[in-house]
């Protein structure tokens, strides 16, 4: 990373109140050259320059820690995470989380497998699989403490997919971008129906950029019905109170 990058980065992380010690900077400067090099050879992230990515992967990942709402969970699914966002920055600044990063393309938890390894993340415990399959299986359903995702779906199908992997009294951290009302209602109803609720909507600008990002918690407050989830597709296709975009 160059030193512009760098402090870049550190700028982004300090308006989110992120201290970044030397070592993470370097694990982050680390994590550039690896997207860089894979996204040469296979089409991992559309975004590719080094500001882009500081700020739109990195920072923006980094955002999802707003709130507090990540402290002291044991263990974090990622649901959907692509090329390991936000799931390898937030590993980077909680070693003492375990995070699954899921994803349903394999090239790209090989990705985020192998960077794991190189930046010596012994927390992160990546996945092959689809969010609708491990919510029914007993050794995922209603186990994890927290379930955090960015740019995957709509609320009503996120909380579809990821109620039922949620303990009793875990969160949902939804990162979004600005978020409309109709599709709040259809999530705040979905979320009723799988047993949760909409606890905080945080709308807040982006470090640097100031885009528009909204944070979305939905607490599980109880156990969600066994009909959920829907089989594989059905959730994003016809998600529950919402017409499909
Ligand atoms: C637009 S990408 C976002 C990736 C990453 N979260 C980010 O913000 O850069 C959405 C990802 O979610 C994955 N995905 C979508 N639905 C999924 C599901 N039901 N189970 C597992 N992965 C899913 C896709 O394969 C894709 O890699």
């Amino acid at each position: 990373m160059t030193p512009e990058g760098e402090a870049l980065l550190c700028q982004g992380a300090d308006e989110l109140k992120i201290t970044l010690d030397d070592a993470r900077q370097a694990q982050f400067a680390a994590l550039m050259t690896l997207l860089q090099e894979a996204n040469t050879k296979v089409n991992l992230t559309a975004l590719k320059t080094e500001t882009d990515i500081i700020l739109k992967h990195f920072v923006d990942s980094l955002s999802c820690l707003r709130g507090g709402h990540l402290d002291g969970a044991g263990r974090v699914l990622d649901l959907g995470t692509g090329a390991g966002f936000p799931a390898l920055p937030l590993a980077i600044m909680r070693p003492d989380t375990i995070f699954s990063p899921l994803d349903s393309i394999r090239k790209k938890i090989d990705f985020v497998r192998g960077a794991a390894e190189a930046l010596g993340l012994g927390n992160v415990q990546p996945q092959v699989g689809r969010a609708e399959t491990l919510g029914r299986d007993p050794a995922h359903r209603d186990t994890y403490d927290r379930v955090v995702c960015r740019a995957v779906a709509a609320l009503p199908v996120l909380a579809e997919l990821a109620l039922p992997l949620l303990r009793p009294g875990g969160l949902l951290v939804a990162q979004k971008g600005p978020i409309a009302e109709d599709e709040l209602e259809a999530g705040r109803r979905a979320a009723t129906e799988l047993g949760g609720r909409v606890t905080t909507v945080d709308a807040f600008a982006l470090p640097v950029l100031g885009d528009a990002r909204t944070l979305v918690v939905v607490e599980k407050v109880s156990p969600s019905p066994s009909k959920y989830p829907r089989r594989e597709g059905v959730p994003a296709s016809q998600p529950l109170f919402w017409t499909a975009r």
